[in-house]
């Protein structure tokens, strides 16, 4: 029997993940046996600095590339969100899961039911820092880092009002019931890709055990919302925003553009097929970075 070797992160929401991975290759009817191999990757030893500042996405995904090239992995799961945008062309991204609530949610502490407005909200990357300023005008939001457990412990010592976290990893965790307040994606536009797990593997080798696990929908949105994103530069630490679904044969795009050098954003919306989903992202991201210049010319 053949045996596929999954690279995974080794904290909770990894693990859980992977094991959804390995569960529908089992289940695919092609013969093929699945082991989680975990480790901790850079951005997980490094806990005291925000991402921004020690070098964004790749931090999560380095160790994991290394295991691949090195054959000690078949294949590597990974959150899409936390994938940089540029991937080598020696590790493609194989397959998107099917995707889980998109949604940004708030978490108040445990046995509390209001936001203590004398407390920050934590708060882990700044495009959600910005959007949550349009939400809760009067909030201080502060950073929190670490995996969800860390930051849900962080939250109930007291130490914030609320966090604001993914519904998917929650979700997926089991702790559905920490959820007090779901934000429509129109009221925060999420990262793109969440939601979604990305599965990567060597260029070149049969991966046809994935064919069933592999969603047309995700893929599609995965495409659009990465070239949003990538066309404006936003991989580590812009907080550009894009999210997609998929209506019929046509895709409905998100997105928020951020201007580091004015500190403006526009955010927008734009319907296109979805056969050019990558054609849809770029339009929009030249659409929105084309109304912020305009914005700031008026106001010079
Ligand atoms: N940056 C950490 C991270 N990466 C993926 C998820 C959630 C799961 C997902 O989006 O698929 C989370 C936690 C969070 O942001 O609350």
């Amino acid at each position: 029997m053949r045996k596929i070797i999954i690279g995974s992160r080794e904290s909770r929401l990894a693990v859980v993940q992977s094991e959804m991975v390995k569960k529908a290759i089992e289940n695919s009817g092609n013969g093929v046996e699945a082991e989680i191999c975990t480790m901790k990757t850079t951005g997980d030893k490094i806990l005291d600095r925000t991402l921004d500042k020690i070098g964004g996405k790749g931090l999560f995904v380095k160790e994991l590339d290394k295991a691949l090239l090195d054959k000690r992995t078949d294949i590597s799961v990974h959150s899409l969100k936390d994938m940089p945008m540029e991937v080598s062309e020696e590790l493609p991204l194989l397959a998107f899961s099917k995707r889980e609530d998109p949604r940004d949610v708030l978490v108040l502490p445990k046995g509390t039911d209001t936001l203590d407005k004398t407390k920050p909200i934590g708060c882990s990357s700044l495009r959600r820092i910005l959007q949550l300023k349009e939400l809760y005008p009067d909030m201080e939001c502060k950073s929190v880092r670490g995996n969800v457990q860390t930051r849900l412990a962080k939250l109930d010592s007291g130490e914030y009002s609320g966090l604001i976290l993914a519904a998917a990893g929650l979700k997926r965790l089991g702790l559905k019931n920490r959820i007090s307040r779901y934000f429509e994606p129109e009221e925060m536009i999420p990262a793109a890709g969440q939601g979604i797990l990305a599965v990567q593997g060597r260029r070149g080798e049969d991966a046809g055990y994935l064919t069933e696990f592999a969603s047309r929908e995700s893929l599609y949105a995965a495409t659009a919302e990465r070239a949003f994103v990538r066309f404006l530069d936003g991989g580590c630490s812009s907080p550009v925003a894009a999210h997609a679904v998929l209506k019929g044969e046509e895709l409905f795009l998100l997105g928020l553009y951020y201007d580091e050098k004015t500190g403006n954003y526009e955010k927008g919306d734009k319907t296109g097929s979805a056969k050019d989903a990558e054609e849809l992202g770029i339009s929009l991201a030249k659409e929105l970075r084309s109304r912020c210049e305009k914005r700031q010319e008026g106001r010079a």
